[in-house]
């Protein structure tokens, strides 16, 4: 997923991707939250902007009707003008001055701010744009208000700087910054976050995913799954019934995308706070050290959810490709979330019965260009998933994944035809921490580009999840709350630097 913040952390969105709730009841978790939220986020709040608002709107036409009955001859205008300016000016006709070129974003805004008051869980997306307009058009905009709520409405309104908001962050492509030479500075993480590739290889298993489901071996591979997933929130899989060529031309057509000119493939480009389409790093908060990766992120199940004018036609194959391995993907995916939940000697339809009827696949197709200081920079920062599962397709010659366990890095290996697939943080809550969704990053290389492709299994966003009554006992205590929509929870956190697995456990 998306977007993340420094030391590992477990953000948002990713990408991606909402809670609350005390011991054992299910139902009013995220109401509850929203309800805090609006108490907290109080009337004094709302009262506040408002009277600003409308306090501006009224100086300003006053202002305005004074200039047009008034207006002096030009020379007593400079006169008055003169003795104006060496009067103390009234601090609140000065700041409202300041509003005049963002009155029409007033109306949005005030929009904006009610909703972020009734949906206080959800980001806003589409009043964004007003409010950091607003912002900026005056610096003491929020005075007045309390700061964490300003926090809030600024976080809910997923606001840092309005041209953050573009569909491509004004850093530009990371292709083209790359071929500057220079690495800019918003790229940079400090030493403690910096990464090596001299680190030990991992040991996560390899499985062979078909004698996962043959009635006579699954048991030893069984076992092998649920280690791993308990150890290392991962395992290589192979046969998986995808073809050596097949995986080879899934590769083969995301780099031709990527070395398309710049103008082709802008045609694709996400807009303004979309996910989805062709981009760089999306800018969810004013801290964040920017990922050396462009990516081409789109929705691929279910079907009438895909948005084909952000699939590209060229190369040629590419939409067809694209359907054929995400339609196998999906059903890989669900046959490894029934052999999770056997693996725990549960009704093998635990899993899947969590995650409800309108679960959602996302791609992401991750390019990362060569970097001069691969010492300084990631291709992507230390993060969790936010899905159930992702399965990933990674490069099959360039290293730079690297899994976190303990306190340490290790490098993912490279097996060619595998598809390394790891535990998200949804899958972690429905298994009660049993299984581990593992912090991972990439690394940047000087030499050769990379390019991978993960997609996600996303449980329906409608749909509580929650730890399974049969994981749960005396020796393994209930860790998690219910959670709904735990992909725009993931975003929220992320921008306020938070680990969303965080704010999930009891
Ligand atoms: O490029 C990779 O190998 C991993 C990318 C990743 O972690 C992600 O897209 O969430
Ligand atoms: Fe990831």
């Amino acid at each position: 997923m998306d977007n993340r913040d420094g030391s590992p952390t477990r953000p948002a969105l990713s990408h991606l991707y909402s809670i609350h709730q005390d011991n054992g009841d299910t139902s009013g978790g995220a109401i509850k939250y929203s309800t805090a939220v609006s108490l907290r986020l109080s009337y004094r709040t709302l009262r506040t902007f408002t009277l600003k608002i409308s306090t501006t709107m009224a100086a300003i036409l006053v202002f305005l009707g004074c200039i047009a009955i008034f207006t002096p001859p030009a020379t007593t205008r400079t006169e008055a003008m003169n003795a104006a300016a060496s009067t103390q000016p009234d601090p609140f006709v000065t700041e409202d001055s300041s509003f005049f070129p963002c009155i029409s974003f007033v109306p949005e805004a005030t929009k904006c701010m009610i909703d972020v008051f009734k949906h206080p869980v959800s980001p806003h997306p589409a009043c964004c744009k007003a409010i950091s307009k607003l912002q900026n058009c005056s610096s003491s905009f929020f005075n007045g208000i309390p700061s964490a709520d300003v926090i809030l409405i600024k976080s809910n309104a997923v606001i840092s700087k309005p041209p953050a908001m573009a569909g491509i962050n004004p850093s530009g492509t990371v292709q083209d910054v790359a071929s500057k030479g220079e690495v800019p500075e918003r790229y940079i993480h400090k030493e403690s976050d910096r990464g090596a590739l001299n680190a030990p290889l991992m040991a996560a298993p390899v499985i062979d995913i078909a004698l996962l489901f043959s009635s006579s071996k699954s048991g030893p591979e069984l076992e092998k799954l649920r280690h791993g997933l308990q150890s290392w929130g991962c395992f290589q899989a192979i046969n998986h019934g995808m073809s050596t060529e097949f995986v080879d031309e899934v590769r083969q057509l995301a780099k031709q995308f990527f070395d398309l000119p710049m103008e082709e493939k802008l045609k694709y480009s996400r807009e303004e706070a979309e996910m989805e389409g062709y981009g760089n790093d999306m800018i969810l908060s004013n801290q964040q050290i920017l990922d050396w990766t462009d990516r081409l992120y789109l929705t691929v199940y279910p079907q009438q959810s895909r948005r084909f004018k952000y699939w590209p036609t060229n190369p040629e194959r590419f939409r067809e490709v694209v359907d054929e391995y995400t339609a196998n993907v999906k059903l890989i995916s669900e046959k490894i979330l029934k052999a999770m939940a056997r693996s725990l000697d549960l009704d093998e339809s635990s899993f899947l019965n969590q995650y409800g009827e309108q679960v959602k696949l996302d791609a992401r197709f991750n390019f990362y260009p060569r970097c001069r200081n691969p010492d300084l920079v990631l291709g992507v920062k230390p993060h969790a998933d936010g899905s159930a599962i992702t399965i990933l397709l990674q490069d099959k010659e360039v290293e730079g994944l690297q899994f976190m366990k303990g306190s340490e890095w290790f490098n993912a290996p490279i097996i060619p035809d595998a598809l390394l697939v790891n535990v998200g943080d949804q899958a972690e809550i429905t298994s009660n921490g049993i299984f581990k969704s593992p912090v991972h990053r990439v690394l940047t290389n000087s030499e050769r580009e990379r390019i991978s492709l993960a997609v996600f299994y996303l449980p329906d966003s409608e749909k509580e999840i929650e730890p399974l009554e049969k994981l749960i006992n005396e020796t393994q205590p209930r860790l998690y709350k219910s959670v709904k929509n735990f992909v725009g929870l993931y975003f929220e956190y992320y921008q306020q630097g938070q680990r969303p697995m965080e704010a999930a456990r009891m």
